[in-house]
């Protein structure tokens, strides 16, 4: 007989790993599962229902915000209020952060950052979305959380994960020690643990990146992709390339498989277009955590600043040495930029604005 191990009995189990752990860390996970199982049930019908398309109203970065945008967001943080471990919410699609006030979050301390629904544009065309989390503690527990404690370093993640809402629907998470990943099994409605210790191979043969950008992209990419598609037997070159567009679907096909994702700066998107604390600062957690490597090209991107909400990065990220290579290849070719991205500062958070309250 198989045993079935559920992502509720793993998150239990793991908690003996932190000897003064309460449970806090374990409800919240829980809370983000039943949000991920909603909204895979909602991807999954979404041609029937009236829920593909656009709301007609944009997000915080000028984008058109998609029906099934909105809904994973409301999902999300309507399972993080009733849980009652969560004080601040960062989402997306909220320009400010989203206070949980309620009775039973009084003395939550936990932060999360979340990309509810990542891919958005592959929705009406029936491709792989996901969602992305991140999971902060709150720097004091003297008074209200402030936006303060939504602007830590990536290196302070306590947790992260993301969901594939894929062929099936896969949450992967890690709290610092290892990866793990679970299949949702639509017969008992759990996430199963399929995928144990999940690490990415050191080398790989995939390379994902928005070729179609090609000429925006600074001269180490373009010498990077050059460098993937010569034939070279030892490295297993040329390299294919394989782009959803949908970054959690890229990335977990790279972890299994081993390969690189990079979205660079570009001549339209200065600072990179991925937002760094709900996209590029989880992913880089678990690539680590999964024994890869995430910089902006130059510098670890666990180890940036956080200045605002929304900041962009550069990201380069996956098997450890195909992204050595491409760092190689940015300090050779575009040096300019390792000194810009010193100097990029953003504006500096408005500690004035109040944001939403629940
Ligand atoms: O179309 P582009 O410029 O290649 O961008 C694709 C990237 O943008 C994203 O869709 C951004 O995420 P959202 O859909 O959450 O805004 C990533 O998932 C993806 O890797
Ligand atoms: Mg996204
Ligand atoms: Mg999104």
């Amino acid at each position: 007989m198989s045993v079935v191990k559920t992502l509720g009995q793993f998150i239990i189990e793991k908690q003996k790993d932190f000897p003064y752990a309460k449970g806090e860390l374990s409800r919240l996970l829980r809370d983000i599962g039943i949000a991920s199982k909603i909204v895979n049930r909602e991807v999954n019908k979404a041609g029937l229902v009236d829920i593909l398309g656009e709301i007609g109203t944009m997000n915080t970065h000028g984008e058109s915000q998609k029906k099934l945008d909105v809904f994973a967001n409301e999902q999300f943080i309507s399972a993080l209020t009733c849980g009652g471990e969560c004080c601040i919410v960062v989402s997306e699609e909220n320009d400010d952060p989203v206070y949980i006030e309620s009775e039973i979050s009084q003395n939550a301390k936990y932060i999360v950052a979340i990309d509810p629904l990542d891919g958005s544009s592959n929705i009406d065309v029936n491709v792989g979305v996901g969602t992305i989390f991140s999971i902060y503690r709150r720097k004091s527990i003297e008074g209200k959380a402030t936006i303060q404690d939504a602007l830590q370093r990536g290196v302070e993640q306590v947790a992260a994960g993301y969901v594939v809402y894929g062929s099936s629907a896969m949450l992967v998470y890690t709290t610092g020690k290892g990866v793990n990943g679970f299949t949702l099994d639509p017969s008992i409605g759990e996430f199963c643990l399929s995928h144990p210790d999940m690490t990415i191979p050191k080398d790989g043969t995939f390379y994902s990146i928005n070729e179609g950008y090609y000429v925006h992209f600074p001269d180490g990419v373009k010498k990077y992709i050059k460098y993937c598609q010569v034939m070279d037997k030892e490295t297993n070159r040329p390299y294919s390339s394989r782009y959803i567009g949908s970054m959690v679907a890229d990335l977990h096909r790279n972890i299994i498989k081993g390969g690189i994702f990079i979205y660079p700066t570009t001549a339209s998107a200065p600072r990179g277009k991925l937002r760094l604390v709900y996209e590029c600062n989880p992913m880089a957690f678990i690539i680590e955590q999964a024994g890869g490597r995430a910089t902006d090209g130059f510098e670890r991107i666990l180890e940036q600043e956080v200045t605002s909400l929304h900041q962009r990065s550069a990201i380069f990220l996956g098997s450890e040495n195909m992204v050595l290579k491409a760092e190689e290849m940015m300090r050779d070719f575009s040096p300019e930029l390792g000194k810009l991205i010193d100097k990029q500062v953003e504006p500096s958070a408005d500690i004035s604005k109040v944001g939403n309250v629940i």
